[in-house]
């Protein structure tokens, strides 16, 4: 329990218990009412020049001018009277003297008061004496016309754009370039607009180094403040970010304390937990009013929201914003937004939505808003929403994501296909345009997005191995799948597992790369380690990939072939779940050698073995395979620059890349 005797005397319960988003926002918006706070800043009159882009009217633009403030001329001519081109025609031509019934004009010279057309010069005949053509079409003694003109022809009329008094833009727009020139047109020559607010931005943390500086085990490096000033301008604020404070309460409280006396805002990222070193809470209890501590969100849940008291009277609001970088980034839009919207006085952001179906069964907090970072793509008739990584540390989810799923509270999870909604980060051209690969990833794919980018085509990638990308296809939601799944049995790729989980689906398998597996061992290769025949020397410790990976049915296959009996290999039942993960159980010294790509071995600086080239294809359903949206995939397989700069990926080979292995079913 908290108690201000100060700010209307109130009394709540607000450590770390999760209220619904809508209340936590409501106590906001209350406490600022009762400072005086929620609404717009402050209004500045500034030039009108291109630094006013962006910036958001506090009154409505009256128009001072018409615009044409005159009659104008709309083309290169002859200002007339449209009553002296009467019966005008080809063979009964009207001759008007230059000078008292036509005279030249330019586009946009304002039009004789007597004048009330134009006649485009390419439409007169310009002549002389004795009506012979004239030397200087501009000035000739007489025109010929040979069609009438209707009054007003070619004539841009006096308020044709704008009329004087009237409305041209109003309160809370957001400028964009082609309002500066309305405004300007319309006689202005400055404009009223809300004053930004000002934020502060203080990361905290022991463990945060600057961006720049080596790091070490433990160390982070500090970017959530990156991430909220550019949210802040790209939400018509000023970023002010202060540089790192410790985990340490007197400190963070004299910051707090210096960014209220200065900003409008103060946004006090991490901390906001239950650890031993959260300190957000009660540097907000101490220096003011702590209003929320916990919002039923996920991620994000720890937010805290509360009225600092300023040295020199008043009150600035903070945020507390929690310190996983999804999460920060997350209540950025959640909560910061919305308020720099209301200080503005805009309306806030309105993402576009659309309908979409859930690739996957989902499961959700029961209590909190959940929300889930997806890729959106159109396979066949269908858009489709598969979700991202749920880690609130995973940056990169937002990213790729393409927009947001929100799994409202009391919503436990979805099963797979389950009609959602989207908010979209892209626009609905953008998903129109996208291939959807899921299967297994391969880093080639990265750069296939990278090319095809160039052909107007986004590929997006879900990872969930060879066979789950079968399924997909199955299911009807990728355009392909990249897949490397050997059969033990005939030594054959995929092939045989296409004809198992495809049997009716017509499918094109396309080569795409060789992939090189091999030993990686420790740099210098102290264990002299040559080939799978060294995994049963005694001294020699493996490290495994889980079963059913692809490098796992590889590894027995050719353990098989050998003659090596795995139960004499040390470690061969411990395993791991990614390339990356053997590599690093090799590199930690916990095992001297795992089977796995080559990129893997560079990542961690081990030294690579290589033993077998295993194939790497694309399957993909004919209907696609064929499809507009994959041509650019067909042109960029048959390049001769993307091919190298596939093969300058070290470990892969790419002679047969594009090449049709089958069409199935046969
Ligand atoms: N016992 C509990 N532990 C946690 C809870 C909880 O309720 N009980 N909540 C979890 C949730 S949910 C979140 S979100 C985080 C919130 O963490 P804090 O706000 O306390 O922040 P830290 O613990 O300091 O940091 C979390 C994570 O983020 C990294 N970080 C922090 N600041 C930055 C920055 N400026 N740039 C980049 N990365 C940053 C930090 O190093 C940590 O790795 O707490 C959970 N724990
Ligand atoms: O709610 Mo935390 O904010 O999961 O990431």
């Amino acid at each position: 329990m908290c108690h201000n005797p100060e700010w209307g005397g109130k009394t709540m319960s607000v450590y770390l218990h999760d209220i619904p988003l809508p209340e936590a926002q409501q106590r906001l918006i209350q406490a600022l009412e009762e400072v005086g706070l929620e609404s717009v800043l402050g209004v500045e009159e500034i030039p009108l020049d291109e630094r006013a882009l962006g910036r958001v009217l506090a009154e409505p633009v009256w128009a001072r001018l018409s615009s044409p403030h005159y009659h104008a001329s709309a083309m290169d001519g002859f200002a007339l009277r449209a009553e002296a081109t009467a019966g005008a025609s080809p063979t009964r031509p009207v001759i008007l003297q230059v000078g008292e019934q036509a005279v030249y004009v330019d586009t946009g010279d304002p039009l004789p008061d007597w004048a009330n057309a134009v006649v485009p010069i390419e439409n007169v005949e310009a002549l002389d004496e004795q009506d012979i053509p004239a030397a200087d079409a501009r000035h000739p003694l007489k025109i010929r016309l040979r069609e009438a003109l209707p009054p007003w022809t070619h004539v841009r009329p006096m308020g044709e754009d704008i009329v004087a008094t009237e409305l041209v833009l109003p309160a809370g727009h957001t400028l964009r370039a082609v309002d500066l020139g309305a405004i300007a047109a319309s006689g202005h020559t400055h404009v009223r607009v809300s004053r930004p607010p000002r934020v502060a931005i203080l990361p905290t943390g022991t463990e945060l180094v600057p961006v720049g500086q080596p790091v070490k085990r433990g160390d982070i490096i500090e970017y959530n403040s990156l991430v909220l000033a550019a949210q802040v301008r790209s939400w018509g604020g000023e970023a002010v970010r202060f540089p790192i404070t410790p985990d340490d309460f007197e400190q963070i409280c004299q910051r707090v304390q210096q960014a209220a006396d200065m900003t409008d805002l103060v946004l006090l990222n991490a901390g906001s937990s239950a650890g031993s070193e959260d300190f957000s809470a009660r540097a907000v209890e101490r220096l003011g009013t702590l209003l929320v501590h916990g919002v039923a969100v996920r991620p994000g849940h720890p937010v805290i929201m509360g009225l600092i008291r300023r040295s020199q009277g008043g009150w600035t609001p903070i945020i507390g914003v929690p310190g996983y970088p999804v999460s920060a980034a997350l209540t950025g839009e959640i909560f910061v937004e919305p308020l720099l919207a209301r200080w503005l006085g805009r309306r806030p952001a309105e993402p576009l939505e659309i309908e979409a179906q859930i690739t996957r069964k989902v499961t959700s907090p029961a209590g909190d808003d959940d929300y889930m970072r997806v890729v959106v793509g159109k396979v066949g008739n269908r858009v489709l929403a598969a979700p991202l990584s749920r880690g609130a540390g995973v940056i990169t989810s937002l990213v790729r994501a393409d927009g947001i799923v929100i799994l409202p509270r009391g919503v436990q999870g979805l099963e797979a296909g389950a009609p959602v909604r989207v908010r979209l980060y892209r626009s609905p051209a953008e998903v129109e345009q996208t291939i959807f690969a899921i299967g297994s990833h391969d880093l080639t794919l990265d750069l296939l997005a990278q090319a095809l980018s160039a052909h107007q085509r986004r590929l997006v990638s879900a990872n969930v191995g060879s066979l789950g990308g079968l399924v997909a296809l199955r299911r009807g939601e990728a355009h392909l799948a990249g897949a490397h799944l050997l059969d033990p049995q005939t030594g054959e790729f995929n092939i045989p597992y296409i004809r198992q989980y495809l049997p009716d689906t017509p499918v094109t398998l396309v080569e795409w790369v060789g992939r090189i597996q091999g030993l990686l061992v420790c740099k210098g290769n102290p264990l002299n380690i040559r080939g799978l025949e060294d995994l049963v020397r005694a001294g020699v410790r493996f490290i495994n990939r889980q079963r059913g990976a692809g490098t796992r049915i590889l590894l027995d296959y050719h353990l098989e072939r050998l003659g090596i009996d795995p139960a004499k290999i040390q470690g061969y039942d411990q395993e791991e779940y990614t390339h990356l993960a053997v590599a690093a159980a090799v590199a930690s010294g916990r095992a001297d050698c795992g089977l796995g790509v080559m990129a893997a071995a560079q990542a961690l600086d081990l030294d690579f073995i290589p033993l077998f080239t295993e194939r790497y294809q694309l399957v993909i359903p004919t209907v696609y395979y064929e499809s507009d949206l994959l041509a650019p995939l067909r042109v960029l397989m048959q390049d001769e620059n993307f091919r190298r700069s596939v093969q300058g990926l070290p470990g892969y080979t790419v002679e047969n890349m594009g090449q049709v292995v089958a069409q199935l079913p046969q």
